[in-house]
């Protein structure tokens, strides 16, 4: 085991076990404040609740709660480890939501793979929380309960995997290509993995002006092409070409965006993409090749992980606590489109306007204070702006607001 990996069992064992604790926001400190919080002053919410459902976001935490939710089928790159091993996972997810944002969350681990049962029993519970965040549920089943999910519920269903992932990325090629004088309309990209990340990931690049036809996608059995007749979203990004490998297309790519596993990417892949190349290798906790290998091969690489002990941290991490705080701040009943934009713009914006954008910095770091205060209200207004917000904000109280609240977080 490695220094790190025990030093991380001791952080997770110290103290009270686990990253999280629920904390209580009322005083209990006497009778008189008994009768309030529980029998017989809590039936009077009860009541203005079942006459109108609308008011729990007033006498309850549900518009501040987030539900982070899983199965355990795809643990970051550790793959299908069952949901109470995802659980560490989940908890940081909900650390992330309280430090970075100021949202509660709780961490649900569903010992079910079913999509349907898991669709009924998320739908079920759906009633205490202001918004849902589905991890590391793999695909492609992760579409399909997503799709149901949002279709039944009116608040915000987001699978973090894909969206999450898909915004950062975004952002960080948008600044990729720009700091390296290409066109995103010409880049060639090679994907290395056809699952929840990868899918959301280019459908994002294309809506951003990358062409289908220079995208080029391998899951574990190679090459996505038309000779293998697949089906389902696979199928979309299937190439007429007769190439089977990776290393087959990586020939002359501009861009590698690796969500898969680690060690999928070899140095001689590397040397086979154009000058500058962008090599966004993001599976965690190991990427699908290490930082300083790529560098040995292609110095002037940009590169990015999703790991915290490298520059470029390109992570979800980075845009689902705003775009949640967003979202329940303007009673949003969805994170659509627009609010994605938003995001993609915002967290680009932040990153070019800094004295250090450059080969290193194409994303903001995770601990940037400036990320709530500055991202979350673009995301605000796109909602107001698209029609899906049930709150109209008065932005520059919001922005105090967020200013406020920040300065206790971090
Ligand atoms: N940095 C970040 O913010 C994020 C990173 N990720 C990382 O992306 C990876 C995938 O996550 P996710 O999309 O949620 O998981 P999924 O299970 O939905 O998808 C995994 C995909 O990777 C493919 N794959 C697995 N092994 C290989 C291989 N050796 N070569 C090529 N493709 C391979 C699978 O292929 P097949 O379809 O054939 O099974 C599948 O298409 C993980 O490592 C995860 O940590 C995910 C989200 C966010
Ligand atoms: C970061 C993340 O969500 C993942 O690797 O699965
Ligand atoms: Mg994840």
């Amino acid at each position: 085991m490695s220094s790190l990996e025990q030093k991380a069992l001791e952080y997770h064992k110290a103290g009270s076990p686990g990253k999280v604790a629920i904390a209580v926001t009322k005083s209990v400190a006497n009778q008189d404040d008994l009768a309030l919080a529980y029998s017989p002053g809590v039936a009077a919410p009860c009541m203005e609740i079942a006459r109108d459902p609308a008011l729990a976001y007033e006498y309850t935490a549900k518009g501040n709660l987030v539900a982070v939710i899983t199965n355990g089928s795809a643990v970051l790159g550790l793959g299908n480890i069952g949901a109470l091993a995802g659980k560490p996972v989940m908890e940081g997810k909900s650390i992330l939501f309280k430090k970075f944002a100021g949202i509660d969350s709780f961490d649900i681990e569903l010992d079910e793979t079913d999509p349907d049962k898991l669709v009924d029993i998320i739908a079920a519970m759906h009633p205490t929380f202001g918004g849902i965040n589905l991890e590391d549920i793999k695909a492609p089943e992760c579409f399909y309960i997503e799709r149901k999910l949002r279709e039944r519920l009116s608040i915000p269903v987001f699978h973090d995997d894909q969206h999450g992932t898909a915004i950062v990325v975004g952002a960080g090629m948008l600044n990729a290509v720009e700091m390296t004088g290409r066109d995103i309309a010409n880049v060639k990209i090679v994907c290395s993995g056809a699952g929840a990340a990868a899918i959301a990931c280019l459908e994002l690049l294309v809506d951003i002006g990358a062409r289908r036809e220079n995208i080029f996608v391998c899951d574990s059995k190679g090459v996505l092409s038309k000779a293998r007749n697949l089906s389902g979203e696979k199928a979309d990004w299937a190439q007429d070409t007769s190439a089977t490998t990776l290393s087959d297309v990586m020939e002359g790519a501009d861009v590698f965006l690796g969500v898969s596993g680690p060690g999928v990417l070899s140095q001689a892949d590397v040397q086979r993409m154009t000058k500058q190349p962008i090599v966004f290798t993001l599976a965690n906790p190991e990427p699908e090749l290490r930082p300083e290998l790529v560098r040995e091969v292609a110095p002037d690489a940009i590169i990015a992980t999703g790991r915290s002990d490298y520059p470029n941290q390109i992570n979800n991490a980075l845009c689902f606590p705003y775009l949640f705080r967003a979202a329940l701040d303007t009673g949003a009943t969805t994170i659509n489109q627009e609010m994605k934009r938003a995001c993609v713009t915002a967290l680009a914006g932040l990153a070019r306007s800094d004295a250090r954008f450059g080969k290193d910095y194409v994303v903001p770091g995770l601990l940037d204070d400036r990320l709530l205060p500055t991202v979350t209200p673009k995301i605000a207004q796109a909602a107001m702006r698209s029609g899906v917000a049930r709150k109209e904000l008065d932005m520059t109280a919001y922005f105090e607001r967020l200013e406020a609240l920040g300065k206790h977080l971090l």
